[in-house]
């Protein structure tokens, strides 16, 4: 590999995980040039079924959308591929919604089917030669490099 490795968060609702893990399988060669992470079930499936290097949180409904959240608003996650089931209602719906929000938030990519995902695994994205903007929400007006909320 000749370009760094992106931190990829990897997530899906049950009724989408073996889509994702059929594209994971189908795109282990990237893959595994680069930083997984994913919610507790999703990551366990793609480690014992797949061999990969995962970095798990919780469980999506314990809370593992929120960890993947937090790390969305640190700067640390490149690309989040969320396969999210439009059709069956979440116990978790607000913490799902709070990530989609991030993501947006910190104009981190999404992919959130099977036809984007495909187009983001081989796009500049993956090679290192786009990167995306950040913008400065973290950035108060004193020009300090931290959060405002934690000052
Ligand atoms: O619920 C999820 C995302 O909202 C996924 O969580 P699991 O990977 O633990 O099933």
């Amino acid at each position: 590999m000749t370009h760094a490795p992106r931190r990829i968060a990897l997530v899906a609702h049950d009724n989408k995980k073996v889509e994702l893990l059929t594209w994971a399988e189908f795109n282990l060669g990237t893959l595994r040039e680069h930083e997984l992470f994913a919610t507790g079930t999703t990551g366990t499936m793609l480690e014992y079924e797949l061999g990969l290097p995962v970095h798990r949180f919780l469980s999506g409904p314990l809370g593992g959308d929120q960890q993947i959240g937090a790390k969305i608003a640190e700067g640390l996650i490149d690309l989040l591929v969320f396969f999210w089931d439009p059709l069956e209602p979440q116990p978790h719906d607000p913490d799902v919604k709070a990530l989609l929000r991030l993501a947006a938030v910190w104009n981190v990519p999404v992919a959130s089917n099977l036809a984007t995902a495909d187009m983001i695994i081989s796009s500049p994205l993956l090679a290192g030669d786009y990167v995306p903007a950040r913008p400065e929400h973290d950035r108060p007006a004193t020009g300090k490099a931290e959060f405002p909320r934690a000052a």
